[in-house]
């Protein structure tokens, strides 16, 4: 266990708020590459290989090859502020901020952190500790739950909580990929781009792929991407022809959840389909897996198959109907939580008043 401040009366009473993302790399190179594959590829929920063999195919092979040919994708979608999935990150953690100080008084303590990479959920938890929070809730930015991610972020901030001795109250979102609010603010990204480029053929909605075992043995992740993806079309009024739900980011050599996105992409051209437009409504923030495999590659591959127009519809981002939606998510979570903190603010603001007229008398 960790070594703590002696405890103090009343030094511990602020509500805190971690939004949680997979992470990426320092810097788009080789050598930021590796460390960061090296614990991403190492955790076992992301990969369930029994641990020996896979030890050997990770320092064998992969960490020999694949950091060189990562970074030169990173290299591509780099923006100067740094890598786009931490700067959507960093901007949605300060415009949440802004929104639970209009909403709530006090305001929490609202941080984010990685699941892999810096800054590290160990480290955020502390410095919330230290920032007065008994009371965190943990949100991964996952719309849709999964083992290997929001099941990862949860690993890691358990694996923090058993070396404290004073452990804060921790609540915990699993997911949010049916809540009424994020399927209209991904509408709403949707239908506010075909006002401006006009609207395509079809709509791929692409999510991130996991292996397909994983659906066989109780994952719900397969199950809540096509909920996402079925409300989604409901409310662009979408008829089944016009849309399909596709799995990108295949890993490795086995089954991965289908259809592939990169397979459909490469057939809607061979077909001659004249537009295709894809968005990918499991991401909150664009990064690797939506610029560079969807946005470049995905173009690509349906081009060169023969498609005439391909479109790639931005996340979420920073869009202000998504800023309300995670201020919503957060509220709803924090009840009974936020009626505490009222009377306890009450009770220290009689007791501060108590002190001042027994010094006036
Ligand atoms: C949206 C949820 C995600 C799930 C589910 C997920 C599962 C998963 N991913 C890999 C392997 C890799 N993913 C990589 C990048 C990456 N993955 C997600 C999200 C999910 N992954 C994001 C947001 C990112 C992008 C990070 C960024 O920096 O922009 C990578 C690293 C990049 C690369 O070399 O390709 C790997 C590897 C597996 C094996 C898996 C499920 C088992
Ligand atoms: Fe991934
Ligand atoms: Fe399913």
């Amino acid at each position: 266990m960790q070594p703590e401040p002696a405890y103090q009366h009343g030094s511990m009473n602020r509500i805190g708020v971690l939004l949680i993302n997979l992470g990426t790399p320092d810097a788009p190179t080789a050598k930021a590459l590796r460390p960061y594959l090296k614990q991403f590829l190492s955790e076992p929920r992301i990969i369930e290989l029994p641990r020996w063999l896979w030890w050997f195919v990770l320092n064998g092979i992969i960490l020999n090859t694949r950091p060189r040919k990562s970074a030169e994708k990173y290299a591509q979608i780099w923006m100067p502020e740094g890598s786009p999935l931490k700067v959507h990150t960093e901007r949605q953690t300060e415009l949440l901020l802004q929104l639970l100080e209009e909403r709530i008084k006090p305001a929490p303590v609202v941080e984010y952190a990685m699941m892999i990479g810096a800054p590290s959920i160990a480290e955020r938890l502390q410095r919330m500790k230290e920032r007065g929070c008994d009371r965190i809730l943990v949100l991964p930015l996952f719309p849709q739950y999964s083992a290997s991610s929001s099941g990862c972020a949860m690993d890691g901030v358990f694996s923090e909580l058993r070396r404290m001795r004073n452990i804060p109250a921790v609540r915990t979102v699993k997911h949010y990929h049916d809540d009424a609010g994020y399927i209209e603010a991904l509408a709403q990204n949707v239908r506010e781009y075909w006002d401006k480029h006009g609207q395509p053929d079809k709509l791929i909605m692409s999510f991130h792929g996991v292996p397909r075992k994983t659906l066989d043995l109780g994952d719900p992740y397969h199950c809540e991407c096509q909920k996402t993806g079925r409300l989604l079309a409901e409310a662009l009024a979408l008829t089944s022809d016009q849309y399909q739900v596709c799995f990108q980011s295949r890993f490795g050599f086995s089954e991965w959840l289908g259809p592939y996105t990169s397979k459909t992409l490469k057939e809607l051209g061979k077909q001659k389909l004249k537009r295709v437009d894809v968005v990918c409504p499991g991401f909150v923030a664009d990064c690797l897996e939506t610029l560079e495999e969807i946005a470049i590659e995905g173009k690509a591959a349906f081009i060169e198959a023969g498609g005439e127009d391909f479109h790639y519809i931005p996340c979420l981002n920073e869009h202000p109907d998504w800023i309300q939606v995670l201020g919503d998510i957060t509220h709803r979570h924090l009840a009974g939580w936020l009626e505490q903190q009222v009377s306890e603010e009450a009770a220290e603001l009689s007791r501060k008043l108590a002190l001042e007229m027994g010094a006036q008398e």
